[in-house]
């Protein structure tokens, strides 16, 4: 199974990026701009502002846009579509609309390149039909007083793109998706190759994948499901659709969770009646897994708006757990735990395939704030466990200073603490993500034959 190309392509979560067709197009209308049926398109580009610009996530934006009730379901998804596919792929369809293009835009004119991006994004990402695409873009261009001037430019742009530009397209760096610092980031610590195949991976939306619930025989649900069983025990379906549709999802038998982000709980191994704490347990797919072992589970996280879904997926799974809302520097049990996991808040920049305006989101400066609330948090988190106890701390970013440094750092100012090595047998076919000291990065290029994973540094430690 390989990575789709967006036109193919569903999120993890309940929303999907769906290919879509226009009802009608746009009329050709001269004089007053028509903007009917341009609703999705119009929060599409208002999103893609507001991600470039660092203001609101991609779901955020397009959710709290005043618009948005208005529109149907249908067309929500496809305004999502439409400005994920921009953000995704900004570097390859700015690419191709160079080569049209004499000389950029000025940089006065945002949203006037957010247009040309949106229309190149339905043109070559999505494959929506040329005529239709072009018309509504050069009508929203039109539409506003600030763009008006380059309705004309757009058109034929526009246009010869969708004619001649998917050989620029397809031929694009893939780094020149990313914000230069990233890029730059990533050249440094994987080397220019492992970083372009990185970035190759996050350029089409991944699969679906589920945990099954212990106890679930997960091959005959793959089959039911008409997935794949993978080798370290997720599902993983193309194509899925809404997953709160599909079967055994009313009845808890599965979760949505990356088959990287199932690592950490699997690593962990809780067992019956060990009491164990997930402390950025939000929004709960690991709890689920803790709880689901039949140790008494703690979940606590610092972001009480953010614990409503840890109390919906208990319910729909039938599953129990402590949940509380606290810091998790603060919160102390009440008795030493036999194990905590620790999923600290990072860059996130493991997930850009399944979320690509993270990327956008951040800078460069936040890393290394981030790195000092995860060396807080893992004192912390230490300091709960009785001797003998096991800590494991994760990351879904791919930079070191979260990860590798993070604990050799950890390691190096904690005498009572050791690396608990992961051993091969317990990551089937991903044996190769077990670094020389026995922690575990994957990356977003491995399993490229199964479709990719997420980024996730693992480390297990014991309490000597
Ligand atoms: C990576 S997410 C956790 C994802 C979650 N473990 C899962 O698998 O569904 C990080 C979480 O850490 C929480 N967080 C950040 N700082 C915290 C702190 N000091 N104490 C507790 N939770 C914190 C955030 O609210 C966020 O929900």
């Amino acid at each position: 199974m390989r990575p789709r190309s967006e036109k193919h392509q569903g999120r993890p979560d309940t929303k999907r990026e769906e290919p879509f067709r226009p009802r009608k197009p746009a009329p050709q209308g001269q004089g007053k701009p028509d903007t009917r049926n341009l609703g999705p398109r119009a929060i599409a580009l208002d999103a893609v502002g507001e991600v470039f610009s660092g203001k609101a996530p991609l779901d955020h934006a397009i959710a709290s846009h005043p618009d948005h009730n208005r529109l149907e379901v249908r067309d929500r998804a496809f305004a999502r579509a439409i400005a994920a596919a921009a953000v995704r792929r900004k570097g390859a369809l700015e690419a191709a609309l160079a080569v049209f293009l004499d000389k950029p835009l000025p940089q006065t004119a945002d949203r006037g390149r957010h247009v040309l991006l949106c229309g190149a994004a339905e043109l070559l990402v999505l494959d929506n039909a040329p005529h239709a695409v072009v018309d509504a873009w050069v009508t929203l261009m039109n539409a506003d007083e600030k763009t008006a001037r380059f309705a004309g430019l757009a058109n034929a742009v526009l246009r010869r793109v969708s004619e001649r530009g998917r050989g620029a397209f397809d031929g694009a760096d893939p780094l020149a998706d990313l914000p230069d610092w990233l890029a730059a980031r990533w050249a440094k610590t994987y080397g220019e190759k492992t970083a372009r195949a990185m970035a190759r991976a996050r350029a089409g939306v991944p699969p679906l994948d589920l945990t099954p619930r212990p106890g679930i025989d997960a091959g005959k649900l793959a089959g039911d499901l008409g997935g794949e069983l993978l080798p370290t025990g997720s599902i993983r379906l193309e194509d899925a659709g809404d997953p709160t549709l599909l079967p055994g999802f009313a009845e808890g038998r599965w979760w949505v969770q990356d088959a990287a982000a199932a690592l950490p709980a699997r690593l962990l191994g809780p067992k019956p009646g060990e009491r164990i704490a997930d402390l950025c347990a939000a929004p709960g797919g690991k709890t689920l897994q803790i709880a689901a072992s039949g140790a008494e589970t703690f979940a606590i996280d610092r972001a009480k708006k953010r614990l409503p879904p840890v109390h919906e997926n208990l319910e729909r799974v039938a599953l129990n757990a402590h949940v509380e809302a606290a810091d998790a520097t603060q919160w102390t049990p009440d008795a030493p735990l036999d194990a905590v996991l620790l999923d600290a808040p990072c860059s996130a920049t493991g997930t850009l395939r399944r979320r690509p305006d993270v990327a956008w989101a951040k800078e460069e400066a936040d890393i290394a704030s981030l790195a000092e609330v995860q060396s807080r948090l893992l004192d912390a988190a230490f300091a709960m466990l009785k001797p003998g106890g096991r800590l494991v701390y994760c990351t879904c970013s791919l930079e070191p200073e979260e990860g590798e440094d993070q604990i050799a750092a950890f390691l190096e100012r904690t005498g009572s603490a050791r690396l608990d090595p992961v051993k091969p047998g317990e990551l089937p076919e991903l044996e190769t993500a077990i670094d020389s000291q026995g922690a575990v990065r994957t990356r977003p290029d491995m399993w490229a034959s199964l479709g990719g994973l997420d980024g996730f540094y693992i480390a297990r430690i014991v309490k000597g």
